[in-house]
């Protein structure tokens, strides 16, 4: 049987040296050098076509959407981490974890932000705020120096590492997440980072949990809250935060993503209210040259 095939599909190096197929006893006739142009073809094809889809995947469609918002993150986000899920049977989360633990030194929250962006620069787009706007969340919190933080959306921890690194001593970051796995991979980055006695993580969405935070943690009031969950929720949320109490005078709301995916009905509320002092700073969306920014915006009361 194996013969039979062999002399219908001969091997690569019978194609590159039809001398061997010789030595093998067969006949070189018309019809087998018609036959093996055939299967040289086709094995020219098939490495060509592999090596273009190669290049596709890893250069010249990431080159040709970084610069369209809707295009980079459907391919990013939808396309490259169905692929890859599909292939290693594995999530996004659980591998930007292993490059954690692979990359970064445990108890040093400096590399465990390094190892997330090189992963996501070199590997994969993550939705992570990323080290550009990073500088500015970065920026921010120094300045505001606070005492009690609010994240909305953890993922899987960058933002909230990168805050938390900040902070002053008996400060503390409430983060609220509501997919119990992408939780459950931020506890551990978090971990990793030596972060644990400043972060308390919640799973749970954001629209339960703000009406809750006074008598769950027995504070007043935020002095800033990163706002980085589903742009949708941005003002409902903020409205919330407001009703509850919540915010007090002087209160930093800090939101990702404005432009890209965008939160209009929020950037208008904050811009036209009397309520608010709002600045945008420009950026781009995280690992991408797409336009995107934050917008900081002090609660006048
Ligand atoms: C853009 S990601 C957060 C990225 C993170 N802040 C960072 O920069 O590393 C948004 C996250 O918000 C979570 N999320 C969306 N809506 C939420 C809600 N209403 N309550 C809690 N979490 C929410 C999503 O599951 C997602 O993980
Ligand atoms: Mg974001």
């Amino acid at each position: 049987m194996i013969g039979r095939w062999q002399s219908i599909c001969p091997t690569v190096r019978e194609l590159a040296h039809p001398s061997l197929k010789a030595r093998r006893g067969e006949k070189w006739t018309g019809s087998t050098a018609c036959r093996d142009t055939m299967w040289l073809t086709l094995l020219y094809s098939c490495t060509g076509g592999a090596a273009l889809l190669y290049a596709l995947y890893r250069w010249l469609i990431p080159a040709a959407v970084q610069y369209h918002g809707g295009l980079a993150l459907i391919w990013h986000d939808v396309i490259v981490e169905w692929i890859l899920d599909t292939l290693t049977h594995s999530t996004r989360p659980q591998r930007l974890l292993s490059a954690v633990q692979k990359n970064a030194t445990r108890g040093d929250p400096s590399s465990v932000v390094k190892a997330i962006d090189q992963f996501c620069r070199q590997k994969e787009w993550a939705m992570n705020v990323g080290d550009e706007k990073g500088c500015i969340l970065d920026l921010v919190v120094s300045e505001v120096n606070p005492t009690f933080v609010l994240e909305l959306g953890t993922y899987c921890g960058y933002s909230t590492v990168r805050i938390a690194r900040l902070l002053p001593p008996h400060a503390k970051v409430i983060t609220l997440e509501f997919n119990p796995d992408f939780a459950a991979i931020a506890h551990q980055v978090i971990a990793w980072a030596g972060l644990e006695d400043k972060v308390h993580l919640i799973v749970g969405a954001s629209g339960d949990w703000i009406p809750k935070m006074k008598e769950q943690f027995g504070l007043n009031s935020f002095d800033l809250v990163f706002l980085d969950h589903w742009k949708d929720r941005y003002l409902p949320d903020t409205k919330l935060m407001e009703e509850c109490g919540l915010l007090r005078q002087g209160s930093i709301l800090l939101a990702d993503n404005v432009i890209c995916p965008g939160a209009p009905d929020y950037l208008d509320y904050v811009r036209r209210s009397s309520q608010y002092e709002s600045q945008y700073f420009k950026s781009h969306l995280e690992y991408t040259k797409v336009e995107d920014g934050l917008e900081k915006s002090i609660f006048l009361g």
